[in-house]
């Protein structure tokens, strides 16, 4: 892996939870590059997940991490970019395997789902962990495939 920038955006409600999100990351040793909102208006979660989604989708970043209330707007948007794969994730399992096996490159969380001290650990647990390949390859090939 190259580049340490990771692509962050919520809508409106998650943007408590994102800005602890990019604080932390950073103090992991990552870059947060962080697209908002900072302001409490309602934000279209789809706008805002296709704009962390670009991000990574470009290469400009290598990871996403979007939050919305549930999490599941946010990361249905995501997903409907080219070279994305996103998952959802309420506990630090899932967040390891969607890298693990499913070389997920963005994350989502919901806001209104976990608490801080769990979603800190969600996004600790999916940095931390890297894609095995192999058979998990294979399928993930084809993912893709379904993108052609
Ligand atoms: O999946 C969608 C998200 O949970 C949104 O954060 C949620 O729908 C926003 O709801 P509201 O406009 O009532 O804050």
């Amino acid at each position: 892996m190259t580049s340490k920038r990771i692509a962050l955006s919520s809508d409106h409600a998650a943007i408590e939870l994102r800005q602890k999100v990019a604080a932390h990351i950073a103090s992991l040793g990552w870059e947060a590059v962080d697209v908002g909102p900072t302001t409490p208006e309602s934000t279209p979660y789809p706008e805002r997940g296709a704009e962390a989604a670009q991000l990574v989708a470009s290469g400009d970043c290598r990871f996403g991490i979007v939050l919305c209330g549930t999490g599941q707007g946010i990361m249905m948007a995501a997903n409907k970019v080219k070279g994305i794969r996103c998952g959802v994730c309420s506990e630090g399992f899932s967040a390891r395997m969607i890298r693990q096996h499913n070389d997920a490159n963005m994350l989502s969380i919901g806001a209104r789902v976990v608490g801080e001290s769990l979603a800190l650990e969600i996004v600790e647990a999916f940095l931390g962990a890297e894609f095995e390949g192999g058979r998990h390859a294979t399928r993930v090939d084809m993912i893709k495939a379904l993108e052609a």
